[in-house]
């Protein structure tokens, strides 16, 4: 029965092969979602509906889109309740399997490695850089997303992911005819490491140097000596340099979770939640006086990473797709259909739709053990988010309120990163750059936007140091893809059971584009790089990212929340404590965290809904949400 429905002349003939493997009930959904696909409609449709497209999604991509890798490696069983907090390498959070998320861990996959035989360098990486990436003109995201909003998300990365490196180089070198146009002829940086996997998907796999939970890795390291390193051993508190900014070592690099690859908005999102993580100490010793440093770190641990990944949820993410159907969706996510406050007085009660995935009784990770996926990485490759000057505004001004502050100096970027930004960072303190960061706009992500200054960039290494040879960073993250094995955009649609494109005009009508994807690649849209496509790829009104990219999000972002032990069976008052969980439920979005550590900042100076917005916009108008979900959305 399941061939007939999946060879129907009805589904694109390149998508039959995977309908094929599907259960009968499974091929019927995916009919519904194939025949909305052809009319490129979801996005238009009225909210419930959307919800309903995207919940079948997101049930296909947790069927088909999840493969394990690294099955070879053995955890073991653990007493959960004696590991009732995060630890330092993220080990003990799956329920059976000690390792599983742990530091050092595969990457996992969304789609099987590349069957395509394009050779690593078909097209040369720094052809498509300078034909494609290259910034001509700095783009904007006009007032939906500011720096802030920017460094948020690079704060996340660095909570999440990070590949190891060999210890072997490899040299790109531009081709003789395009080394004219080039920042670099040559530059050389480490491959990224891989090892052999026991696995039926891939026979190497690449590993995570990060936790990949949504632990606050960010800050609190990423075992047990970056833990050590950032905490004072005093009534559970975090190092803080004495202007509120981090620490630095004696070389200067600064004392926190992650430090590589670093810059001054993302060094100060790292203090800002610090400074929170130390005031929920400062709340829970108030109301629990016996609690030791230990167990003052733990809890405060929980609550602050919880914020975070709130926040990221139900505003940083809504900010990003700005559709009704995705704030809700967020909402959703979190609260459930129900709402926030049916869910805060009646708890979770109804599973995932009804109460949310958060507080959930068990973990889920629909068969495959948790970890965060190579594809994933790709599709957060945003480097076009970032301008090429920092704008500095005067924030002694006596502009009235609201108005945005005078310019005083436009810093180029280059200078904000490193050691140079942080110390550049503590003269200018944490007030002058929040409001700054808040009213400059970041860059669109999109093709011909790849900032200047990381075609020569100097990067760090996982300690912090500055590497000797400055790499192009446009080329390499073409290179990175491909020799990861990340399939290539048609590729990568056809296995997200998307409709892939025919011919350059089914991706963008841009004449101009077209023009360049022929040169670079011409008539072969099989030869198509992935991030190419996705900064190329027609938006949906209100998206910031390609719809390509999206479909990924849809399936991770719920997947880091119900497979993670202390946001489903342990997001209880026994792991959180009572006051740390109503610290959690208060706090709903990134101004409230400012609004704590500066309390007339925001007030003074931010006009917009979110503190992810251009701070000077307009506030959102109240969305039109239907009747039937306005409680799931407030
Ligand atoms: C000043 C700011 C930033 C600098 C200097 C920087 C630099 C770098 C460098 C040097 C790499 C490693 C490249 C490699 O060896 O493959 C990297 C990787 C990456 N960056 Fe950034 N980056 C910045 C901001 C951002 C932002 C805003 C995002 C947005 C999401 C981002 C997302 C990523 C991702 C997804 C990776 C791949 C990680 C991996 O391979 O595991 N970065 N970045």
């Amino acid at each position: 029965m399941a061939f007939s429905l999946s060879s129907s002349s009805f589904i694109h003939p390149e998508l039959r092969h995977i309908v094929a493997k599907m259960s009968f009930l499974d091929t019927l959904l995916f009919y519904v979602i194939h025949f909305v696909d052809k009319l490129g409609l979801w996005h238009r449709l009225p909210v419930l509906l959307g919800l309903a497209y995207l919940g079948i999604r997101r049930h296909l991509h947790q069927r088909y889109n999840l493969l394990h890798v690294g099955g070879g490696i053995k955890g073991q069983k653990y007493d959960a309740d004696e590991f009732c907090y995060r630890t330092a390498d993220g080990k003990c959070n799956h329920p059976t399997n000690d390792i599983i998320g742990s530091q050092g861990t595969f990457f996992g996959r969304n789609m099987p490695q590349t069957t395509s035989n394009y050779g690593l360098l078909d097209p040369h990486p720094t052809v498509v850089a300078n034909k494609l990436l290259a910034r001509k003109k700095f783009i904007d995201c006009g007032k939906q997303f500011n720096m802030i909003a920017c460094s948020w998300i690079q704060f996340m990365i660095h909570d999440w992911i990070d590949h190891m490196e060999d210890t072997e180089q490899v040299e790109l070198r531009a081709p003789d005819e395009y080394a004219e146009g080039c920042p670099m002829k040559s530059f050389k940086f480490y491959k990224t490491k891989k090892v052999p996997t026991n696995s039926p998907h891939s026979k190497t796999g690449c590993l995570n140097t990060r936790t990949p939970w949504w632990d606050g890795s960010v800050i609190y390291g990423n075992n047990e000596d970056g833990m050590k390193r950032v905490r004072t051993f005093k009534d559970g508190k975090l190092r803080l340099a004495g202007d509120g900014l981090l620490d630095h070592d004696e070389k200067g690099i600064p004392i926190s979770g992650d430090v590589r690859n670093g810059w001054a908005g993302f060094s100060l999102m790292q203090a800002l939640f610090v400074k929170e993580h130390n005031a929920i100490c400062d709340m829970l010793k108030e109301h629990y006086p016996d609690f030791d440093d230990e167990r003052l770190y733990r809890h405060a641990r929980l609550v602050t990473s919880a914020i975070i990944a709130k926040i990221h949820t139900i505003e940083w993410t809504v900010h990003l797709l700005k559709t009704d159907t995705l704030l809700a969706g967020m909402r959703i996510n979190w609260y459930g259909f129900l709402g926030k406050k049916i869910k805060d007085l009646f708890g979770n009660f109804g599973g995932p739709i009804l109460s949310g995935l958060v507080g959930l009784g068990r973990p889920r990770d629909h068969g495959v053990p948790f970890s965060l996926t190579e594809e994933f990485v790709s599709v957060y490759r945003m480097h076009s988010l970032l301008p090429d000057e920092l704008i500095l505004r005067d924030i002694n001004s006596t502009t009235s309120e609201y108005e945005c502050p005078p310019v005083v100096e436009k810093v180029p970027m280059s200078v904000m990163a490193g050691k140079e930004g942080e110390r550049r960072l503590s003269q200018i303190g944490m007030e002058q750059m929040l409001i700054s960061m808040g009213h400059q706009t970041c860059g669109a992500i999109t093709l011909w936007n790849f900032p200047s200054w990381m075609r020569n960039l100097v990067a760090h290494d996982i300690n912090g140091e500055e590497r000797p040879d400055p790499v192009d960073m446009a080329a390499m993250e073409i290179y990175r893809d491909r020799e990861r094995g990340v399939a290539r955009y048609n590729e990568f649609r056809r296995n997200l059971m998307m409709v892939p494109i025919g011919k350059w005009e089914d991706l963008t009508d841009d004449d101009e584009v077209i023009e360049a994807l022929r040169q670079v690649y011409g008539n072969d849209v099989e030869k198509l790089d992935l991030q190419v496509g996705l900064h190329a790829e027609k938006k949906i009104k209100g998206f910031a990212i390609s719809e390509t990219a999206f479909f990924i999000f849809l399936l991770v972002a719920s997947r880091r929340l119900e497979a993670d032990r202390f946001f489903t069976t342990n997001f209880n008052s026994k792991s959180y404590t009572e006051e740390g969980l109503a610290w959690v439920n208060k706090t709903e979005t990134l101004k409230d965290v400012i609004d704590r550590h500066f309390p007339s900042l925001t007030k003074k100076w931010m006009r917009s809904s979110s503190a992810f917005s251009v701070w000077d916009s307009e506030p959102n108008p109240t969305n039109y949400i239907p009747l039937y979900l306005r409680f799931a959305t407030t």
